[in-house]
Parts: C-alpha cells; structure tokens; sequence
C-alpha cells in the first residue's frame, strides 16, 4: 500500500548571544570600561579619560552601547551563564536536537574559562555534561539512550583527535544526515558525566597551548567537544532513534602578532588562528547579511573551522554564541570588534528539527560507496607510509635521500590536489545554488513588479520590489566574481593535477620504487572517485533538501486550506495511502495515528494546486508546473554561461515550489552523459581518456561500482537534446504504469507522493540505469508540446530523477 509522510517540523530560530566580561586580572593595571545593564545592555565607556562632557553630547566619544539575548558582568560564574541562556538549549539534546555552543573573543578575554571553567567555577562544557546525565537519569520512559563523546582540535588547518594519544591528521567530510563528519574521529561511548570529564581533560591536556605576551596559557587551536546522544524509543515508535547533537567549541585566541610579541612558529599559528577566525567573521557577516540582502553566498569552505561550525551557523541547531570580552580599556578595540559580530550573529538564523532515524536508501548507498572508497584511501594512505618509512631506513646515501623528499612531495602534493579539488567543486557547487535562489527570487520580483505596474503605474510598492531586485543584482555579481575565482583555482588545480599525474607517470617506468609510485598513482585514482561520489551526493542532498520544503510547503498548504482530519481520512481511505507520523502534524489536529489510512489528493499532488481545476488532481500531474527560467534575462556571470546538472536539478525542485500555472505542463525526457562534475567537461577531474570506464579499468577496485557516466548512453552533447515524442510517449507509459502499478515504485520504503525526498528506484532504475543517465521529467501533461523549446537545455549527468515522489 503507497503511503506518504508527514514532513518532520521545522522551527525557525535565531543564534542566542551572550555577552560575558571576565574581571580585571592582576596583570592588568588598566581602567575598567565595560558596563553591564538590566543584563542585557553592554556599554564600552570611551578609553580616554581626557574626553569631556562637551565632547560626550557633541558625540565626539567613543562610547558605544549594544544590546544582547543575555549579557554578563564580571562578578557573574559561568553557572550563571549556564542557567539563563543554555540550559533549556542543552535539555533539547535528549529530544534529539542538535546545538551548538562557542565562545568567541579576543586572545585572553576568557573563552576558555567559560568553556572549560576551573574546579571551582566549571565552565559551560562541564555543566552541559552534568545536564544531559541527570536529565537521561530522571527519564521515565523504557527508552535506551546511549552517549558518545568525540573531542577534536584545529591546529594550523589540521584537525587532530584529542583523545588519541598520537593521532594523524583526519579528514573532514560532509554526511547528508548528520552533517559534517571527521573520517577516523574516535567517538567513545560514555555512562557518566565523570567519565566524560576524564576524557575532556586527558584532551585539554594534550591540547595546543602557549604562553603569549596576551595570555600565560593561550589556546593556538580551537577545540570542539561534541557529545552525541542517542535515544532509542521503547513506545509506540519501536523504529524511531532520535540522535541529538551538542558541540562545544573553544575558539583558539585572536591576536595581533605587534601585541602578542609572537615570533616564528607561533607568528604562523597566530597567522593561521586569523585566517580562520577571519573566516568565521564573514561567514557571521554573510550570514547577517543574508537576512537582509537576500542570499548571499556565505563561504563556508574557507577554513576547516568554519566548515565544522556550518550546522551551528545555519543549519540544524540550536546555537548559542558567548561573545567573551575583558574590561581593560587597552582592549577596547578588541572588545569593540568581538560586540559588533556579536551584534551581527544575532541576526542568523538556524532551522532546528529533530534528528529521527529514517535514512533515505539511495542515500546511504551512496555514503556506503564512499565510506568504502574512504576505507580503501585510507588503506592506501597507511600502506604509503608504511612504504615511506621502509624506504627511509636505507642506507643515507645522497640520491636516495634525495629520492626520498621528491617521492614525500609528489605524495603530499596528491593528496592535498585530491583534497583541493573536492573543496572546490563543492563551493562551487553550493555558489551556484545560492545564485540560483537568488534568480528565482528575481524573477519573482519581476513578475510582481509587473503585476503592481498594471495597478498603478510607479509607487511606492514598485519602487521598494525595484530596490530589492537591486539587492538581488548586486548579491548575484558578487557571487559570480567569487565563482570566477573558484573557477580559475579549478583550473589551476587541474594544471597541477596533470604535472602530477605526468611526473608519476614518467617515475613509474624508470623508477626502483615502483610499488610506492603505483600505491600513489591508484591512491590519486580513489581519491578522484571519491570525489566524483562526494560531489554527486553533496548534489542529491541539496534535491533532497528542496524536495523536502516543497513537501513541507504543501503541507502547509494542506493545512492553510482548513482541510478536516474527515476528509482527508476518507480521501486516503479511498485511494489506499498510508500517511504516516501523524504525530509530527500537530498543526493538522490529527494526533496519535502513527500509520493511519487517511485520504488525501491521491497519489500525485500538483505544487500550484490552489489554482488548479480538479482534473489536476485525477490526472497524471507527477511533476509540477513549468517556470521559463532559461528564458528569463538573468544577468548570468561568465562563469555560469553553460547549464549544469546541479542546476538542473535544481531546477526541477524549484519548479515544486511554483504557483504559476499558466503555461500547460508536459513531459520531457531528456538524458545525457555528457557532462559529470558541476557540467563543464573540463570539470571533470581527470583527463577525458580517465574518465570512469578507464578509471575502473586501471583500478580493479572500481570495476564492480556503477559509474554515473556508464558505458551505454553515449556522450556528446546532442544526447542532451530531447528524445522524440515518440521516445516520451513511451518513457512517459512506463513510467506512468511503474509509479502507478508498481508496489515497490517511487521511495524505497514505498511512498508515492510528491516531494518527500528521494530518486526513483525500483523498475525505473533498471529503465535507465540508476546512476547511468538522466531521465529528468518536468512535467506530465503531454497535451502541452508547444512549450517544449522554452525549457533551457541544460545537459546533465548522473543522476535519475523523478521529482515526484
Ligand atoms: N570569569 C573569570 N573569572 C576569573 N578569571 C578569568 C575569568 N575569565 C578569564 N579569566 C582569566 O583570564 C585569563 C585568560 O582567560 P582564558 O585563557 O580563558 O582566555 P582565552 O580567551 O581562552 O585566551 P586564548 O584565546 O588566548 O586562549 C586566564 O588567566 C583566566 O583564568
């Protein structure tokens, strides 16, 4: 029986920010300038005591006033930080939320006191700790929790594992459900807060330290402690675990290098610290922006620190930021600094839902494939040390060590090429996306610009949609310059790819050390298919990701219409449609019908359905209306001149969200395997004669894995073009007969409806080959041939997607 599922809720929130003054320290001789109000007014007194009142009412001061969610005096504990601003967000970890705690200030304004605190004044990491444990004590439910902690630092854009005693570097990688993942982190299951605490100070002691002219014990690497709980339901929802998430972070101290008196390798820590704090700032100012300048691209890939913050920046989190500052007025430019970002983050906005176990199928093949190819690099990785270090306990012969070092940089060099690249195709990627909402938001504007024109001719409506599109404009060139750049490192990064492959090349044919040199060049390959499955999962995530919210906006629109729990069961009833977790309905008013069969539109449910007639409904609508965007006058940057399929893609979610019904809908069928990575040929990571075919052919690993540009869809870009109608009346029957007799049609777990997220599996996938080509349908009314040749002709790859179910 097809069923369909309530989409999870999602509640909107924004960062909470808490101001925290530490006290003078003895050392400091200075004036205190730091005054706290009604606990949440900061103001910074002017440093220079020679101003005069004349001064002060002329606004000649430097004082400054700002306003925060909580604010703290000197004389407050990190208790009294606990209690009024994270508590509550810490008890949500146990529901099976997600949040994100960090501290940020100045080189020695006390972020690692209040995270880590001292014996007698524990800071926020330890009293969070001491929460979770008591709260899963007092539970009186039969459910199973179960709680892991994990503690990583930063140091110099390496991220280590502070509970390994010596651990290599790890590598980060983003998951589609629980978001960043560092490969090879060490998660250690917990039963008490003690143990947890043992753990955190065994990793405190072997963090980055040094003493600063700033600071006696400055932090040169920022440290996140993140402790995961699981909780697995004993009720009614046997098959639920919901897995909350808290991230501590300690940021590592800013400084600048005349003040801290730093020299030679701590000049380059300090260097590095502020590359990524500086990264964090405009990741904080991009983000503040964004709530008022539509979608600015917010570049999180700068720095591995703004990458592990991403979920607490924007996405699922709860997050709460504690801006530390220290009182003494030689500090006043830094605590002035550390407010305004403070004040800044207080406009982001975090989506927070529950995280609860049901993993989309097509997804975790993919994560299977590449925590495979994880393995296998890692393998690799392992077995070219291994080969490095017999080869350096060889007689110390000249040549040889001069062998050596060439063969250490050529391996270095590949692997930060592979690392490199995989960085790149993905910011790119989420560039495009960003750019992309931005159009869909300016073709809105012209469409409403237009409608308000018919009304009256120029006001004050039409002047205001002009200065957003304005907005809109400047945010779409800004991110193409940015494109352009990541562009030009891209080609770059494939200069050096080819130099590499080359010199391995030469090497292996003339070379002693031929084992090492193959290890290498197949450690090059998995990193190449590594990086194809990452990007095109990175790609599904964000399909997903957008079918979801038109599920969700259809939902609301459910719901907006006032549509009674009677009908609704009655219609479902009718057509034989599970629908399932009611209980994430509330809003509905259905409550407790974990799988109830209720009625809803039928199996196929059109996006603009408010204006739809009701043979819409009945007919075969599984895809929604047609938006022109490729004939729209985007002001499109270089970069983007050729389609790609990520926009396709995206295209095709986007088109879920319309309302416009105008044009007729239709089919089209459209498959091409010409274009892999982000569309342009030249994207591709190897040369053309490496693509996948050769890949699997010189690597034996590879041979039993489907490639997205598999053998039997020709390439070249006419495969791009349409099939003959001919072609889509066929394709269109057997795909109607397959979503609409199939049992197994549409998501894995056998739901049918619009939008909850998925590919296509089943029969369809053996039509097309899962990942072999690309069966993208627009729409499904093939009475509408004519508008055919709007529809940009985008080529596209890898992929095989229905937007409907
Ligand atoms: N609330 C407080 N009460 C008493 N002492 C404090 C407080 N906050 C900070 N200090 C003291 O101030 C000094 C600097 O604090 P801390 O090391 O936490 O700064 P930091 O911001 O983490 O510095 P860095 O960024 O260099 O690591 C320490 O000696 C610490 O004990």
């Amino acid at each position: 029986m097809p069923s369909i599922r309530a989409p999870a809720t999602k509640r909107t929130t924004t960062l909470t920010v808490a101001v925290k003054c530490r006290p003078l320290t003895e050392k400091e001789r200075g004036r205190d300038i730091v005054r706290v109000n009604d606990n949440k007014e900061v103001i910074i007194l002017d440093p220079d005591l020679s101003k005069d009142y004349l001064d002060r009412i002329q606004n000649r001061t430097k004082e400054k006033k700002y306003c925060f969610d909580h604010a703290f005096g000197p004389h407050c504990t990190n208790l009294d930080v606990y209690k009024r601003g994270i508590s509550s967000i810490v008890s949500g970890v146990v529901q099976g939320l997600n949040a994100t705690i960090f501290a940020y200030g100045s080189t020695g304004s006390g972020k690692t006191y209040t995270m880590v605190g001292t014996q007698e004044d524990p800071g926020l990491m330890v009293l969070s700790l001491h929460t979770i444990f008591a709260l899963i004590k007092k539970d009186k439910s039969s459910d199973e929790f179960e709680v892991s902690c994990s503690y990583l630092e930063v140091y110099n854009e390496v991220i280590y594992d502070l509970l390994e005693k010596s651990s290599g570097h790890l590598e980060l990688r983003e998951d589609p459900q629980q978001g960043i993942m560092i490969v090879g982190l060490r998660c250690i299951k917990v039963h008490s807060a003690d143990k947890i605490l043992e753990l955190l100070n065994l990793g405190n002691s072997r963090r980055k330290t040094e003493s600063t002219e700033a600071n006696a014990t400055s932090s040169r690497s920022h440290a996140v402690l993140e402790i995961t709980v699981k909780r697995k339901q004993r009720n009614k929802y046997q098959n639920q675990v919901m897995r909350g998430k808290l991230a501590l972070v300690d940021l590592a101290g800013s400084e600048r290098a005349s003040e801290t008196n730093s020299g030679g390798q701590k000049l380059r820590d300090g260097a590095n610290i502020n590359r990524s704090l500086l990264a964090l700032a405009n990741c904080i100012n991009a983000l503040g922006k964004q709530q008022k300048k539509g979608l600015a691209y917010v570049p999180y890939r700068n720095s591995k620190l703004t990458r592990i913050l991403k979920d607490g920046l924007s996405g699922n989190s709860q997050t709460v930021m504690v801006a530390t500052i220290s009182p003494a007025d030689n500090q006043y430019h830094h605590t002035i600094n550390t407010l305004k970002y403070a004040d800044r983050a207080k406009e982001i906005k975090t989506h927070i839902q529950k995280n609860i176990g049901m993993i989309d199928t097509h997804v975790s093949d993919y994560q299977r494939m590449i925590d495979s190819l994880q393995t296998e690099v890692c393998r690799l990785r392992k077995e070219l040390a291994e080969k490095e270090s017999q080869l350096s306990v060889k007689p110390a012969e000249k040549a040889v060590d001069d062998e050596l070092s060439w063969l250490d940089i050529l391996s270095r060099e590949t692997s930060e090429n592979v690392q490199e690249r995989i960085n790149l195709q993905k910011a790119l990627f989420e560039l495009e996306e960003t750019n992309l909402r931005n159009r869909i938001e300016l073709q809105h504007l012209d469409d409403a610009i237009a409608k308000q024109q018919a009304i009256e001719r120029e006001g004050a409506v039409v002047e205001t949609l002009r200065a957003r599109q304005q907005v809109i404009l400047d945010n779409i060139r800004d991110n193409d310059e940015v494109g352009i750049n990541y562009q030009k490192e891209i080609e770059e990064n494939e200069k050096h790819r080819c130099q590499l492959q080359d010199m391995i090349e030469k090497a292996i044919s003339k070379d002693g050390n031929k084992t090492y040199l193959r290890i290498l060049s197949q450690y090059r390959l998995l990193g190449m298919a590594n990086t194809e499955l990452q990007f095109e999962m990175a790609m599904r995530d964000q399909i997903i990701h957008n079918q979801r919210e038109a599920q969700r906006n259809l939902w609301n629109l459910l719901m907006g219409l006032g549509l009674e729990e009677k009908h609704l069961l009655d219609f479902a009833v009718k057509h034989g449609i599970i629908i399932e977790d009611w209980m994430m309905m509330p809003h509905l008013g259905i409550s407790d019908k974990k799988q109830s069969s209720v009625s809803a539109f039928g199996r196929y449910v059109p996006m603009g359905y408010s204006q739809c007639s009701s043979q819409s409904f009945s007919g075969s609508c599984i895809f929604q209306h047609y938006q022109d965007f490729g004939s729209r006058s985007f002001s499109r940057g270089p970069w983007d001149a050729s389609g790609t399929f990520c926009r396709e893609e995206h295209h095709s979610s986007y088109y879920m969200l319309s309302n416009d019904l105008s044009p007729p809908a239709y089919l089209r069928l459209r498959k091409s395997a010409n274009h892999w990575i982000g569309g342009a040929p030249d994207s591709w990571f190897g040369t053309p004669a490496k693509r996948p075919q050769n890949l699997r052919s010189s690597c034996p690993e590879l041979r039993n894995w489907t490639s997205p540009c598999c053998e039997g869809f020709p390439s070249g870009s006419s495969l791009s073009a349409d099939l003959s109608y001919q072609h889509k009346e066929t394709w269109n029957n057997a795909s109607r007969q397959h979503l609409y007799k199939s049992p197994n049609a549409g998501m894995s777990g056998g739901q049918t409806m619009m939008g909850n997220g998925g590919t296509a599996r089943g029969s369809s996938a053996q039509l097309s080959g899962l990942h072999s080509s690309n069966h993208i349908f627009q729409h499904t009314e093939p009475s509408s041939g004519p508008n055919i040749s709007h529809v940009p002709s985008f080529a596209t790859a890898g992929t095989n997607l229905f937007c409907n179910p």
